[in-house]
């Protein structure tokens, strides 16, 4: 039988004598009693603020999303809050997704912030996490939060907090958050008793605001009008970007949308897809069949939060191609990049952002426009960190990485689906009007700033041995490190936690200079380059790859992307 540390059975009485509901302390003596290895992963840690917010397993612990957990993160946000702006008038914007238990946690999140004497804009609706990002901004908040686990699988859910330039809190305040949530050492220090007369709703209008500001990031409303009839299939997969998504796409003067009706209505459970993540190809299994049916030349999916999006297109076969992140990244930045070249608006005060996992053609392309390209480490937030940093200084054009996230614009501090959905299908339908389809437009990228394919490898470990075992292995790939991947040498090596960058051909290392983070990256002699790292949202380690060649000849592109495949399989038989 499993032994319990002493300490998480310490953690697990102080619950039972706390001043807590019946049912949650029957269910706690039930893990005592005949679950231990639950009980531990319940209790052994508390939750942390991770890539995404605080996002968890729901069930009781204090490593697990409860109303508890949730009250008590509250009450940190709430008390750090009073510190920051003493005196002054502070809101909090707040929403969710469809997952469950989701208004219960919004509605807690709300009564212990207005019984802190803090007023909360709360949405009639559920809604997408870009517009809770943009109601912070918009309402003058001090912070934000949005209920949702994203993409996670149905049983978890999460609590993403945001800062007043809404984007989701970075340091110091995420650590800072976390401090006052320590000091919470009883349910009673949570101020449970909500103030109705601090608590007001966000009036309807809101929608068109910000619909009004996704119409303003239209570049081409002429090719948008001469392909209106363009059929494009949506689905929201049982999330909350089932009314703001179509009527981005509609605002934008798309008019033939058809939704996925099967996943048109919020539901927690996501009864129709294994995982509600649009990075699987699962996901799109219904959007696609009503592309089929409706001859689609664009399928759309949002996760449930609609932050993320994935697109797929017909390819030359007349098949659907399911298009990643990396690509559909690429694919905007060239057109932004391209229309605001045209416009004459590129004059050195404009940049854009990716992350240090996504693909580096982005790179290539800012380069090739001479615009200044950061990358981050993976977290949006970091993203939005540089925006801010730059803000009144340099224009942000757009950004994103390679998990199928992107931001056109910045009255939006945080990945936004809607437009995105909106901005691709305006590339596309702009790229229809010069003939061209989306496989012409990534072979003339990739002829210009050489063909990149990227692949992603997720393992899941879970619970705190899972934990235990990505930790180790991330610690052999540091104390053992590959020389060589598929007979070609590895060439320098990125640990950007130990804040090295050694260059393993003249044995030289250098400082990095950047947060420091548990991600190692692998250059190798041809190009290719692999990152290890252990994802901030769900248990599972993650191995980026990527390869890449010229491309001499675009009628070459099915040929040389087969040689990349092949490439990219060498590397991935290597890490399974
Ligand atoms: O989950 P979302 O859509 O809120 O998105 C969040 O998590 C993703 C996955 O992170 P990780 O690789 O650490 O699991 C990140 O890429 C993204 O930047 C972040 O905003
Ligand atoms: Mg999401």
């Amino acid at each position: 039988m499993t032994s319990i540390d002493p300490s998480i059975l310490a953690k697990a009485n102080s619950w039972l004598s706390g001043n807590i509901d019946q049912d949650t302390k029957l269910e706690i003596q039930k893990l005592i009693d005949e679950n231990p290895s639950e009980l531990i992963d319940s209790f052994y840690q508390d939750l942390e603020f991770g890539t995404g917010g605080l996002r968890g397993l729901m069930g009781v612990g204090t490593n697990r999303m409860n109303v508890y957990t949730v009250g008590m993160a509250t009450q940190g946000l709430a008390n750090y809050l009073l510190k920051c702006f003493p005196g002054e008038t502070i809101r909090v914007a707040i929403t969710n997704d469809c997952r469950i238990n989701n208004t219960l946690f919004a509605t807690t999140t709300a009564n212990v912030l207005t019984a802190n004497g803090i007023h909360v804009m709360y949405f009639k609706e559920m809604r997408p996490t870009p517009m809770l990002s943009f109601a912070v901004r918009h309402f003058d908040c001090k912070s934000g939060v949005m209920i949702t686990a994203s993409h996670n699988p149905k049983e978890y859910n999460g609590y993403k907090a945001y800062w007043d330039d809404g984007a989701q809190v970075v340091a110091p305040h995420d650590k800072n958050i976390i401090d006052e949530v320590k000091k919470i050492t009883s349910f009673d220090d949570v101020n449970w008793d909500k103030n109705d007369e601090l608590f007001h709703f966000i009036e309807e209008d809101f929608d068109q605001i910000y619909l009004d500001l996704v119409k303003g990031l239209s570049l081409s409303p002429e090719a948008v009008q001469a392909q209106n009839s363009m059929p494009i299939v949506f689905s929201p997969i049982h999330g909350a970007s089932g009314k703001m998504v179509p009527a981005a796409l509609k605002t934008f003067g798309f008019e033939n949308v058809n939704i996925v009706k099967e996943q048109a209505e919020p539901d927690g459970n996501f009864p129709t897809v294994i995982y509600p993540n649009p990075e699987e190809a699962e996901a799109l299994t219904l959007s696609l069949k009503l592309g089929k049916e409706v001859n689609a030349e664009l399928v759309l999916a949002c996760d449930p939060d609609g932050d993320r999006y994935a697109a797929a297109v017909p390819n030359e076969s007349g098949e659907f191609e399911l298009l990643n992140g990396n690509q559909t990244g690429s694919l905007l930045t060239y057109y932004l990049l391209s229309k605001w070249k045209e416009a004459g608006k590129l004059d050195g005060k404009q940049f854009m952002v990716n992350t240090i996992v996504t693909t580096e053609l982005i790179d290539r392309i800012c380069e090739g426009f001479g615009v200044k390209c950061f990358s981050v480490l993976t977290g949006f937030k970091n993203i939005a960190a540089i925006i801010k940093d730059l803000e009144g200084k340099e224009t942000f054009i757009g950004g994103g990485e390679e998990s199928y996230g992107y931001l056109v614009g910045d009255f939006v501090r945080d990945k936004d689906g809607v437009s995105a959905c909106a901005m691709v299908a305006e590339a596309i339908a702009y790229y229809k009007t010069q003939g061209k389809t989306v496989f012409d437009v990534l072979a003339e990228i990739y002829s210009q700033f050489g063909f990149y394919k990227e692949a992603l490898i997720s393992v899941t470990k879970k619970g705190k041995d899972g934990a235990e075992q990505i930790q180790a292995l991330m610690t052999d790939f540091r104390h053992h490190p590959p020389s060589e991947m598929n007979g070609v040498k590895v060439v320098k090596i990125m640990d950007v936690k130990e804040s090295s960058i050694k260059d393993l051909l003249t044995g030289k290392s250098e400082k990095l200079e950047m947060d420091k983070s548990n991600v190692i990256q692998f250059y190798l002699a041809d190009g290719s380059k692999i990152s290890a790292r252990p994802s901030g949202t769900e248990p599972k380690i993650k191995y980026y790859f990527s390869v890449n060649a010229p491309l001499a000849n675009t009628s070459d592109y099915r040929k040389v992307e087969a040689e990349l495949v092949e490439r990219l399989e060498g590397l991935k038989r290597y890490f399974s």
